[in-house]
């Protein structure tokens, strides 16, 4: 960079040359390797950074950890945001996987969504996790409905109903999300380093469900 970069977007930096080389690493050994990443407004600028980066694109299929329940033109889909500022560039030559279909809810096209992710490379080479300052991680929110059952299915998918959030949801299960090679959390702001500090402090996965995480082991990237 050649002006005083931020420390949020030094960190995207480090996180994308991270990623990179992760990815890197697999293809070596793998014909294709796979990404899972979050929504949310924390990734922008990593999802700038990894697409700028020197990658053979084509072999490398991305998916995301949950997706709000809304087409893919809205203002809040997570699959607008990857395409956006993920998939430009040569980076545009990854196999992008969205999480919603032409269904009216989410547990009408989960079954379908499952049946694509079923054709991927898992276990997945990373999978990159976002935090609310609520604790939930992907769509597991604490006042999820089928929070417990999200935690606890083999399934790979789980269609979310949630009081605090406006839309309908699909998430990647915890099961799911656990059957990758690596683990990340990505988050910014002191807020989000403090509920972290209270997850590190407990154990209750109910109350804050990013620690289904917390022993992957977790790779945290944090920056103020
Ligand atoms: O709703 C979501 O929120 C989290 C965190 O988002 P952020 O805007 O605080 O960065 C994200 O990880 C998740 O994928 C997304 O759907």
């Amino acid at each position: 960079m050649s002006y005083d970069a931020t420390p949020r977007e030094t960190l995207a930096c480090q996180l994308a040359g991270a990623v990179a080389d992760a990815l890197r690493q697999d293809l070596v050994q793998q014909e294709r390797a796979l990404l899972v990443v979050s929504g949310g407004s924390t990734p922008v600028p990593f999802f700038r950074a990894l697409a700028a980066s020197d990658l053979p694109w084509s072999r490398i299929d991305v998916t995301l950890a949950d997706e709000r329940w809304v087409p893919e033109e809205d203002p809040d889909s997570n699959a607008r945001l990857v395409r956006e500022h993920l998939l430009q560039g040569p980076a545009a030559a990854a196999n992008f996987v969205g999480l919603t279909t032409a269904d009216p809810t989410p547990e009408q096209g989960v079954a379908e969504v499952a049946e694509r992710l079923e054709g991927l490379a898992w276990p997945a080479s990373l999978v990159i996790l976002g935090m609310g300052g609520d604790g939930h991680t992907a769509s597991l929110f604490p006042d999820s409905r089928e929070l417990d059952l999200a935690l606890s299915t083999g399934d790979p998918l789980v269609a979310v109903r949630t009081p605090s959030q406006p839309q309908a949801r699909i998430t990647l299960s915890a099961d799911r999300l656990h059957q990758a090679r690596r683990h990340l959390l990505h988050i910014t702001g002191g807020d989000k380093r403090a509920v972290l500090g209270r997850a590190l402090a407990g154990d209750d996965m109910r109350e804050l469900p990013i620690r289904a995480f917390l022993s992957c082991p977790l790779a945290v990237y944090w920056a103020p």
